[in-house]
């Protein structure tokens, strides 16, 4: 038997299998067989400029390209359509929307490389995302082992990204140095996932069957065709064994050194059947050097994510709480808590002085702290992150949620108000980009100029090219703990029923696009008050008449792919509600904080400095 089958080769010569997504992902409205187009902007050679080759892979080729407008550089996949008959072969269909949806909701978090958008021509998809130019983790590892803080760091890195995505029910199926690419040459850059071509919708219990993966990578349960999120441990396992020792893990009694140096990758040594049969029933060696060198904490960590019974092996969030993971975290966890002190005692020196002052990747990480008892300044980026990756539709409705909450929760936004109105003290409602701009480019956090545009884009929903209140209570509230109270059902459900003006019980496409394109969902947040619920009416006569330049035209699609979990076309009440909330595993400290000065917010300039009065 050949697992795998119609695998093609890849960059290390060896197959990865194609079109990996699964029969019962989210194809939903969409009748995948029946299209010839996407639905995606053709406009692409007036934007951008397309420039030489810098990668390659088994679906495209990537190349550098320069915004027209701006001169920012971007990296463009470019994937050559598959057409049967003149239509889009389904399964392409499927495997490209379901990168892009993936990537437009995890490409909000910094741990992803962020993608600009998907334009297409006759022949090709495009796919324009930020540009890594540090090169793959792969190219790293293969220079040689990485002394024990720095694999901590970069695993810590790894998992982070893995447990944000199972948390949204979201299985990766590729977890391997070569979709890892650090953002730039610096030794302490960040690390960027790339590449959800094989990922696909499973929550954690749920089993899936069809074989996706990376032969070298992939679990042993993936090859009983019965696995689900804990597969992904297991290649972030692999992983972290390469990144300490520089080779693979598996060791066959038959075939002596089997995969124990990177040396024999890609010249074909191993036959599919041999690393499958290795994987299922090789020893895993701990012994041979460097293991002599390596703590006893580093090794129990790599068996433990290498535990052949999935049952056995820790989730994502239980392997970043291992010990030695967290004895490298230890620095900015201390100075996280100095910071949590200096809100309290009005911010000073000493805490300053505790912070770790540099951006290193331990430091980078959101460590182990996290969550809403914290200073605003401190997870500030956390929470853009986490709000960035809930979708187009999910932000409009949640802004619409904090109108209706807005005067029975004036408790729990009171800080959050106070901020926002030391970043507009002449009392308007909105606050312009570029104060907001100015604030995540102050020197506190340790963001590119890239990603603090990105991550600005989050808070402008409405996509009026500025933040205002309602902007920046739904994009900064901690909605785990909204949907603990008791208001939150209900506020839920006055969202629902401007939705469905026909009091149906289910929201169609058609639903959903009228309300959003007549502006109806945005009236009561647009006018920058604090809200009520007299605001929110909406109007399905303005509908009609705006849905002709709707800017949200690509944004149901996506949302019922997402939303409409039994496929039936609509979104029930039911449906709406779990679309709308978010799952208890998408914690805060999964995101990198990228405070760099813990600790020093003393001067309160920004009005979310950990010493002024508006600190959270
Ligand atoms: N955002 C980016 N910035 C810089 N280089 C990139 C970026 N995305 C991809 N690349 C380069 O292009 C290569 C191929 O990209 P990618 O893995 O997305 O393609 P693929 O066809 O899906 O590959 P695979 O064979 O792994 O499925 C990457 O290995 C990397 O070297």
């Amino acid at each position: 038997m050949l697992p795998f089958p119609g695998a093609s080769r890849g960059r290390s010569g060896l197959p990865r299998s194609q079109f990996g997504a699964s029969p019962s992902g989210p194809v939903g409205a969409i009748a995948a067989s029946s299209l010839k187009s996407f639905g995606f902007a053709h406009d692409f050679d007036q934007k951008y400029t397309l420039g030489r080759a810098i990668g390659a892979g088994t679906f495209g080729t990537v190349h550098l390209a320069t915004d027209n407008a701006t001169g920012q550089e971007v990296a463009v996949k470019v994937i050559t359509k598959r057409v049967i008959g003149g239509y889009l072969e389904g399964n392409f269909v499927r495997r490209v929307q379901h990168e892009v949806d993936i990537y437009n909701h995890l490409g909000r978090s910094l741990n992803v490389a962020y993608l600009y958008g998907a334009w297409e021509t006759p022949v090709h998809v495009q796919l324009v995302m930020e540009l890594c130019t540090g090169g793959e983790l792969w190219t790293r590892v293969q220079r040689g082992k990485y002394d024990e803080a720095a694999a901590a760091a970069l695993c810590r890195e790894i998992l982070c990204t893995v447990a944000q995505c199972h948390a949204k029910g979201i299985v990766l199926r590729d977890v391997k140095p070569e979709n890892f690419l650090f953002k730039t040459a610096a030794a302490d850059a960040p690390l960027k996932m790339i590449d959800f071509g094989l990922a696909t919708y499973c929550k954690p219990g749920q089993l899936l069957s069809d074989r996706a993966g990376s032969p070298l990578y992939v679990a042993p349960e993936v090859l009983k065709q019965s696995y689900g999120q804990p597969c992904d441990v297991w290649s972030a396992g692999v992983v972290a064994y390469q990144l300490l020792t520089g080779r693979f893990p598996f060791e066959d009694e038959d075939c002596g050194l089997l995969l124990s140096s990177l040396d024999v990758l890609g010249k074909k040594h191993f036959t599919n059947k041999e690393i499958f049969f290795a994987i299922l029933y090789g020893e895993l060696d701990f012994h041979r050097p460097p293991w002599d060198e390596i703590s006893d904490l580093a090794r129990a960590f790599v068996a433990h994510l290498l535990e052949r019974d999935p049952a056995k092996r820790p989730s994502a969030e239980e392997a970043l709480q291992h010990p030695w993971l967290r004895q490298f975290d230890a620095t900015a966890s201390a100075a996280s808590a100095a910071s949590s002190m200096a809100s309290v005692d009005g911010g000073n020196g000493a805490a300053a002085s505790a912070a770790p002052g540099n951006g290193t990747a331990a430091s980078r990480s959101g460590g182990g702290a996290g969550g809403s008892g914290r200073p605003l300044s401190d997870s500030l980026v956390q929470r853009l992150q986490r709000f960035g990756t809930y979708g187009r539709l999910k932000q409009l409705a949640l802004r619409a949620v904090v109108s209706f909450m807005a005067t029975a929760e004036t408790e729990r936004i009171a800080s959050l108000a106070a901020a926002f109105r030391s970043l507009d003290p002449a009392g308007r409602g909105v606050v312009p980009y570029d104060a907001v701009g100015a604030l995540l480019n102050n020197g506190d956090w340790d963001l590119s100029r890239t990603e603090v545009s990105q991550l600005l884009a989050t808070f402008d929903i409405d996509l009026e090219g500025n933040v205002d209140y309602n902007e920046w209570l739904a994009a900064l509230i901690d909605w785990r703990e909204v949907q603990e109270s008791a208001g939150w059902q209900k506020y839920v459900n006055q969202v629902f029923d401007m939705f469905d003006q026909e009091h149906t019980g289910r929201l169609t496409p058609e639903n959903i696009q009228r309300v959003l394109c007549g502006g109806g969902l945005l009236a009561g947040a647009s006018s920058g008050s604090s809200g009520s619920e007299g605001d929110m009416v909406a109007d399905p006569e303005g509908a009609d008449a705006e849905l002709d330049e709707c800017p949200f035209d690509d944004v149901v699609p996506a949302a019922m792919r997402e939303a409409d979990e039994d496929h039936d076309g609509a979104i029930s009440r039911e449906e709406f509600v779990r679309f709308l909330s978010t799952a208890p595993g998408d914690k805060l400290e999964f995101y990198e904080s990228r405070r760099k000065r813990l600790g020093a917010g003393g001067s309160g300039s920004d009005g979310i400095g950990g010493g002024s009065g508006a600190a959270l």
